[in-house]
């Protein structure tokens, strides 16, 4: 039997935050796996350093030690320019904020990342648009979207980029719960079409039950 190479690969990751003149370790000794098609959801207090271990999964924050291997590659060594590069082309984050571009109409919002990596696929972006429910809105700008509308924009963005690894950090935090059931079940769902893995963060058990798999962090190692 082959076996299936992880598109998320973190081993031994460690990582400690200066405050005033002390080290506080946040991560220590960090590992995990995610298979492509796989959904993985970590739970963990607040505090507990799960926001932190998704941003050095998608290489916005570095590790102090171990390896970050996104398909293949390894951040840790990396430059902040080749591990830029990675992030555009094989990472995408979605945020419970949204963090949608202002200045950009939703069809430019959407087209974002994947333009970046050179990917723009107008079939692609057609699918995700009408999955999403979003054909009415390619016009709109951000601040005339409900949250729910944004929050699908902004899937929709993470996804045109056809990443390997999606990284969601509570991204159904803002919504009221039938909007967040419906934005989950959508993401799920896209998700399963394109085989990226899916870390996802929450604090709520009920998502966490609807992933494949379920790590939680405490004390600095995941469990
Ligand atoms: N840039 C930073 N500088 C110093 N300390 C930081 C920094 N970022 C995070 N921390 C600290 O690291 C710890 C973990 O933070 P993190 O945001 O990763 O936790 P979290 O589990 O995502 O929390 P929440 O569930 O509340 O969002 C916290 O004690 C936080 O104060």
């Amino acid at each position: 039997m082959t076996e299936i190479a992880p598109v998320l690969h973190l081993s031994g990751v460690t990582k400690s935050y200066s405050v005033a003149t002390d080290a506080v370790p946040v991560l220590r000794g960090v590992d995990l796996h995610l298979n492509p098609g796989e959904t993985l959801a970590l739970t963990g207090e607040s505090g507990s350093g799960k926001s932190t271990l998704l941003h050095i999964a998608g290489g916005l924050e570095t590790a102090d030690a171990g390896q970050v291997r996104v398909a293949g590659q390894d951040l840790v060594p990396m430059t902040d320019t080749q591990r830029a590069a990675i992030r555009c082309k094989d990472v995408a984050v979605v945020f419970q904020q949204f963090n949608l571009i202002p200045s950009l109409n939703v069809a430019d919002n959407i087209a974002f990342q994947a333009r970046l990596a050179g990917r723009l696929d107008a079939q692609v972006v057609g699918h995700l648009v009408a999955k999403l429910g979003l054909s009415e809105q390619l016009t709109k700008y951000p601040e005339a979207l409900s949250g729910g509308q944004q929050q699908r924009v902004a899937i929709a963005r993470a996804l045109a980029a056809r990443p390997r690894v999606l990284l969601a950090d509570e991204p159904t935090g803002n919504l009221d719960e039938g909007t967040s059931s419906e934005v989950l079940e959508q993401l799920l769902a896209l998700v399963a079409d394109t085989g990226a893995g899916l870390l996802l963060v929450t604090h709520s058990p009920g998502i966490a039950a609807r992933m494949d798999r379920r790590l939680h962090l405490s004390r600095g190692q995941v469990a």
